[in-house]
């Protein structure tokens, strides 16, 4: 175990300082590509500036054929695409390198960050055991900077899906001031944890509870009741978003992949901001524009918190005491909740001028 007073040292002679704090850019959309392919690589500099998060994905859905194309692709686009990545950009640039035990993962860092680490914002690492994986990137990672001069370190997240990951889900949260996040990944984990689905994250019409009968006889037993579909991923999410809020990290919904089922891929993001995520992963860009509405608290969540932070404010401004606003109790456990929705509201509004003007017309009227 390093000891307290070492955590924020760096790994590497010449390496940047470790943050201490992880900054809250907006995230929403962590907009997937590959870079080998032609036609989505032409897409990505008039995406620049729309989406919050572009990631060259170099693992899982590239071709091994292409796994080399893939990395160098992505180095092509880091190095001559204006306005992508870096700590001032609208649009970050991430990378999701091949698996730590892949023949892939060790030219995917040794490559990519002597030649864009000045723009990669973030490394997402699949398939994260424990917390051993994320020390190896973080010596590694640390080594790279330092030998290419490097003035900021390049912030690592972790992809939740192995049993195993789950079971050492605070460890790597906590295993190194680089960590940014966690997302999940349902399509590993389910095969992993040996589930019966064969789905890339969604519901499952089997994984339901159902209306008792109105009674023990046959007929009422087989008469129709109705029925509730559960989330298969609830607990998944949040052990992340607890794990994560203890680290001050951030977790982050994973694949839909029925790129066709644009309502329950609304809902199923939804599931996951309500309980604390702060984006999602796109596959296709028509999950753009879900992610982006979803993660955004909407119009009348930041007017109605407002007008409890203005009524919590009038009342003296220190949080104690309680009123009523709409026959409700508000007191400083619901001040705060609000808080954090006015918070990231403004957040968003200050990169994002569409949502700006509607946050603001709501405040006028
Ligand atoms: C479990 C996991 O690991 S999930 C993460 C790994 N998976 C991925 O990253 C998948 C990324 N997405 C994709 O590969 C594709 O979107 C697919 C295969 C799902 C669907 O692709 P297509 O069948 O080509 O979709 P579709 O025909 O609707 O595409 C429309 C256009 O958008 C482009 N496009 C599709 N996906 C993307 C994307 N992610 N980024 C940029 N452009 C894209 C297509 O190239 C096509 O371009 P064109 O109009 O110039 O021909
Ligand atoms: O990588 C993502 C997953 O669901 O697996
Ligand atoms: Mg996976």
């Amino acid at each position: 175990m390093r000891s307290a007073k070492d955590f924020f040292r760096p790994l590497a002679v010449g390496a940047p300082t470790p943050p201490t704090e992880i900054p809250a850019r907006p995230s929403r959309a962590i907009h997937f590509f590959d870079p080998s392919n032609p036609k989505m690589a032409a897409k990505v500099p008039d995406m620049v500036g729309s989406v919050d998060v572009l990631l060259g994905n170099l693992e899982d859905a590239v071709k091994a054929d292409n796994k080399v194309a893939a990395r160098e692709g992505l180095v092509e686009i880091g190095q001559n695409t204006e306005g992508l990545g870096g700590p001032e950009a609208q649009t970050q640039l991430w990378t999701r390198i091949n698996a730590l035990d892949s023949p892939w993962a060790l030219d995917d860092l040794t490559t990519l960050i002597p030649a864009i680490g000045h723009t990669l914002d973030v490394v997402m690492v699949p398939k994260v055991q424990g917390a051993e994986d994320i020390h190896y990137v973080d010596r590694l990672l640390a080594q790279l900077e330092a030998k290419a001069g490097l003035d900021r370190p390049i912030l690592v997240h972790a992809i939740l899906e192995t049993a195993r990951g789950v079971a050492n889900i605070e460890e790597i949260c906590g295993a190194s001031p680089r960590m940014q996040g966690l997302s999940l990944g349902p399509a590993d984990l389910a095969a992993d944890r040996r589930m019966k689905t064969t789905r890339v994250g969604g519901g499952h019409p089997g994984y339901l509870v159902r209306q008792d009968p109105a009674s023990s006889s046959e007929a009422d037993i087989n008469a129709s009741r109705s029925v509730f579909q559960q989330d298969l991923w609830h607990y998944t999410i949040a052990r992340m978003v607890d794990a994560c809020a203890m680290h001050g990290i951030y977790p982050y919904y994973g694949p839909f992949g029925d790129i066709a089922d644009v309502v329950a891929c609304e809902d199923q993001f939804r599931n996951a901001f309500l309980l604390g995520c702060v984006g999602t992963w796109s596959l296709h860009p028509k999950q753009i524009a879900i992610a982006k509405k979803v993660f955004s608290p909407s119009v009348e969540d930041v007017a109605h918190a407002r007008r409890v932070v203005a009524a919590m404010s009038a009342l003296g401004g220190d949080g104690t005491g309680a009123v009523m606003l709409d026959g409700k109790m508000e007191d400083d456990a619901s001040l705060k909740q609000c808080l954090v929705m006015v918070e990231l509201a403004e957040r968003l509004a200050a990169t994002d001028p569409e949502l700006a003007e509607l946050y603001a017309a709501a405040e006028e009227g």
